[in-house]
């Protein structure tokens, strides 16, 4: 039965809630995201941030279900997109979804962009998998979208392969292609990363400028605290697989409570002219098959751990409104103060 769902002003767009899922090693499955639970408002833009390894791009390509095929799986939880589990729906369900109602983009816009055909038939693909136009049309929708995203001349560079352009302009195609049916949800895992800082910033504000527009959501996967400061409503902190805090943008530089959080913004360099990327913190991200079983994932690494941490798995718990933390020191029932 086909249902319709209406969303009134405070339903989340998107509702993730306990999404485990694992990749087959040693025919064992290994959690890479483990259980994270969050969701994202019309017109929000969150923010996505942790080390490599923590489970950014897992946790996105299970939102997008293009998990590789026998070795990545959903093993738990909900991907509610407009009320609909996104887990549950067939690959075939998913592609009417894929492209039109949420979309992504990548990295490196290279890999995503074949080299054969021309950047006018790479959107226009992405046209007709879901709306009906003539050849002609699609064309001239095509010149349009490539103007707003800021390519001059756009009516010569439909004729021009991915090889000729610029990495900025690769990226406007890609930003093209993603939005060219007006999807709700954008999902951008490290977008800006392969260009240089001028180039960034001129894709990050087109970003912001097409989510206004488009009235569209954006989850913003990113090393980069600079990016986020400047772009993000909201933020999810993750690590080992699981969100370690969760809040505002203004909480999160001002009153960031994880210790994870903390040595994350500690390790912006603060020499002027270098940019927000984070540097190394001591010791590296557990590889799924060395997570530990049991208590808190970055106890190793953690200046303030407890013995308990090694034995208590902490939950994500609310410190204040629209703030939550997965620490034993902001557990209300955990008898200490003077550490946090
Ligand atoms: N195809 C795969 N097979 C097995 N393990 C994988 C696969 N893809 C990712 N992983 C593992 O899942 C974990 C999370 O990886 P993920 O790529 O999501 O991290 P990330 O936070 O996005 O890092 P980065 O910023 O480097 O992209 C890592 O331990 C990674 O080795």
């Amino acid at each position: 039965m086909n249902q319709t769902i209406i969303l009134d002003k405070e339903t989340p767009l998107l509702e993730v809630n306990n999404l485990k899922t694992g990749f087959k090693i040693d025919k064992e499955f290994h959690n890479a995201v483990n259980g994270v639970s969050f969701s994202v408002k019309k017109r929000q833009i969150v923010g996505v941030v942790g080390e490599s390894g923590c489970g950014k791009s897992v946790m996105s390509l299970s939102i997008m279900k293009l998990l590789p095929k026998g070795i990545g799986q959903i093993t738990g939880g909900e991907i509610k997109f407009e009320g609909k589990n996104l887990a549950k729906l067939s690959d075939k369900e998913m592609n009417k979804v894929r492209g039109k109602e949420i979309s992504m983009i990548f990295q490196e816009p290279m890999t995503s962009l074949n080299p054969v055909f021309t950047i006018g038939f790479q959107i226009e693909e992405a046209m007709f998998n879901h709306m009906k136009l003539s050849k002609a049309e699609a064309r001239k929708k095509s010149i349009a979208l490539l103007k707003s995203v800021g390519i001059s001349r756009p009516d010569k560079i439909v004729e021009e392969y991915p090889h000729q352009l610029s990495g900025g302009m690769r990226q406007r195609v890609m930003i093209a292609i993603a939005i060219a049916c007006q999807p709700k949800l954008l999902i951008a895992d490290e977008p800006t990363t392969a260009l240089d800082v001028t180039v960034q910033a001129q894709i990050l504000e087109l970003l912001k400028d097409i989510q206004e527009k488009n009235e569209m959501s954006i989850i913003l996967i990113t090393h980069d605290l600079g990016v986020v400061a400047e772009t993000c409503d909201e933020v999810i902190v993750m690590y080992a697989g699981n969100i370690v805090e969760r809040t505002n943008v203004e909480a999160l530089f001002y009153d960031p409570k994880h210790p994870y959080t903390n040595l994350l913004l500690g390790s912006i360099p603060k020499l002027e002219g270098e940019t927000d990327r984070l540097a190394s913190i001591k010791g590296i991200v557990p590889s799924l098959k060395n997570m530990p079983a049991f208590g808190c994932r970055f106890t190793d690494r953690c200046p303030k751990a407890m013995e308990d941490c090694k034995h208590i798995t902490p939950q994500l718990a609310r410190v204040s409104d629209g703030h939550e933390v997965s620490c034993l020191l902001y557990e209300e029932s955990y008898p200490i103060e003077s550490v946090r």
